[in-house]
């Protein structure tokens, strides 16, 4: 079993809303690893990063995305970090995965000033911009393909995914 498409890319890029639209597009179910880790943990990501830290937030997480990749044939959406783990880029190889794609500004007013994204706490703008420099070239190499974002509404980013999708399927 295998997910039918892996969404990958920056906090507010439109992982999770993307991956909704899609997999009502076609019927199928959805998984997202940050709701997986919740569900599991009966706690919201911001309160395990403060109880256990991020070093334990990344372990649940390369566990979570192993069990979504194994046991899902859906849809299915990564944090924006998961990639940095050596042992899920290695997963992802070999399964359709596709990059979202999203610019400075439109991340940053994505994001807004909310706390539910530890990593951005503080100067949200300039830790969007180290975090974009830092993982651009890791969404790009583990992605078979991606798609720009910036200035499109989630509707229009599903449908050039399905579209490709459907074409090749
Ligand atoms: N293409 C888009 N255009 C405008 N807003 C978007 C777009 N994609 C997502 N959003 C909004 O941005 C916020 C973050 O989206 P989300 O799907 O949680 O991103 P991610 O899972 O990649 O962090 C949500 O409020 C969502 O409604
Ligand atoms: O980029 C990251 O390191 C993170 C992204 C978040 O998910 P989204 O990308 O869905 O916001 C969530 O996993 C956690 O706050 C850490
Ligand atoms: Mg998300």
């Amino acid at each position: 079993m295998s997910p039918r498409v892996v969404l990958v890319g920056p906090m507010g890029s439109g992982k999770t809303t993307v991956g909704r639209l899609l997999a009502d597009r076609w019927g199928v179910a959805v998984r997202d690893t940050d709701e997986d880790i919740e569900r599991a943990e009966g706690r919201t990501i911001s309160e395990i990063f403060v109880d256990d830290g991020e070093d334990r937030f990344r372990e649940l997480e390369r566990a979570a995305v192993a069990a979504a990749l194994d046991a899902h044939d859906g849809v299915l959406s990564l944090g924006g970090g998961a990639v940095l783990a050596d042992a899920t880029r290695e997963r992802l190889a070999g399964h359709t995965v596709v990059f979202l794609r999203v610019g400075l500004s439109d991340a940053v007013k994505r994001v807004g000033l909310g706390t539910s994204r530890p990593l951005l706490l503080g100067n949200v703008r300039s830790r969007v911009k180290a975090l974009l420099d830092e993982r651009t070239p890791i969404y790009e190499q583990v992605a078979t393909f991606s798609v720009d974002t910036d200035g499109r509404s989630p509707e229009d980013v599903a449908e050039e995914i399905a579209v490709a999708l459907e074409g090749v399927a």
